[in-house]
């Protein structure tokens, strides 16, 4: 490893780049929890079309406050607040194009700082950290949120993956194509493709990664509400394909899906791909793209899934978070719960 030519080194570090964190994370990751989520509960409005970016304009210090509540809670990887954060839609808002590209990079930027805040905070605290029998700190990534077309629509459809027969494959690339050029070279770890909910969508990513050359590792995270196929659904093992065949994509599986379906989705990519499974389910409860609020799940309860974390790791995952809904807490629990078993 690391010794062939450009080309062939830039291939590896991306397949054992994961594998390899993993690793020095002691076998498991800890990603973060519900973003959105826990800027509302320290008091963010977020019924507007950006969303959790609109915090990016108008209070970047909740940002920053966030990212710390998951480092503190154990998170090993952060998601930057860029979920909805798109060109076309700060421009919809009045922004220039310019201000558009400077609001991206600023979302790795508040990821990275409050990574720095937080060593430093370790480095103070490194007495304790000592008596503890903990003698490094653990590392941390930061990854680049890229959230689904659906997203920027602002109506919940990244839950229906429906874009309708004028969206197609060049679309979709021409979307999203600055946006991954501009947080590729942010500074950020990796990208993630959040909230995939149709294969088209999946199959664009991949091709932009290869066509512009990225030069930073993605995960491709899918969304279902069967257990069974993507919420558009497309079945989970041709998204997880797709995946499987771009060199940049490091892990691959699902996010924002309610945690019973999660065993069994765990088990379909497994089937398909040997890269490293990540999972991130949200509380179980529904989304209501119109009156942005979310409402228990009619007939079936997710109890708290902190409790399956063992057995999912035991299917085969490896990266373990928390999506919209979850809180700190629900990440304190995924840590110890994984820290308890090892
Ligand atoms: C993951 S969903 C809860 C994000 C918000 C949605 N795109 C909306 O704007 O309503
Ligand atoms: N990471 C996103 C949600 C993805 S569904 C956010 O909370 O901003
Ligand atoms: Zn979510």
């Amino acid at each position: 490893m690391g010794s062939g030519n450009m080309v062939e080194t830039t291939t590896t570090t991306s397949s054992t780049f994961m594998s390899d964190f993993i690793g020095k994370c002691g076998g498991y990751v800890v990603i973060d929890g519900g973003f959105a989520t826990e800027l509302e509960r320290h008091g963010a409005d977020l019924n507007d079309p950006l969303w959790s970016a609109k915090c990016l304009v108008d209070s970047p210090h909740l940002v920053r406050r966030v990212h710390l509540d998951y480092l503190d809670a154990g998170a090993n990887i952060i998601l930057t607040a860029s979920y909805q954060a798109t060109i076309q839609g700060f421009e919809a808002k009045g922004l220039s194009k310019e201000e558009a590209e400077a609001l991206l990079r600023k979302s790795v930027e508040i990821a990275c700082e409050a990574r720095e805040i937080y060593y430093d905070r370790c480095m103070k605290d490194s007495w304790d950290f000592m008596e503890n029998g903990r003698t490094s700190r653990s590392p941390i990534l930061v990854a680049a949120s890229v959230g689904s077309y659906g997203a920027y629509l602002a109506d919940g459809s990244e839950y229906s993956g429906n874009y309708g027969d004028a969206i197609t494959l060049e679309t979709l690339k021409d979307f999203n194509r600055r946006r991954v050029q501009i947080l590729a070279n942010s500074g950020a770890d990796l990208i993630a493709f959040e909230t995939i909910p149709n294969k088209l969508e999946a199959k664009a990513y991949a091709e932009l990664l290869e066509e512009e050359g990225i030069e930073i590792p993605a995960w491709f995270s899918f969304n279902s509400k069967d257990g069974i196929n993507v919420v558009s659904g497309d079945p989970i093992s041709e998204c997880v394909s797709i995946a499987d065949s771009c060199k940049q994509v490091v892990a691959v599986g699902i996010n924002c899906t309610p945690p019973r379906f999660i065993h069994g989705l765990i088990t379909s990519i497994r089937k398909v791909t040997s890269k490293p499974v990540l999972i991130y389910p949200n509380s179980g409860e529904t989304y209501d793209g119109q009156t942005k609020q979310w409402a228990k799940s009619s007939g079936n309860v997710d109890e708290d899934f902190v409790s399956y974390i063992v057995k999912w790791r035991e299917a085969g995952a490896s990266l373990f978070g928390g999506c919209c809904r979850t809180t700190p807490k629900t990440i304190r629990g995924i840590a110890t719960a994984l820290s308890d078993k090892n």
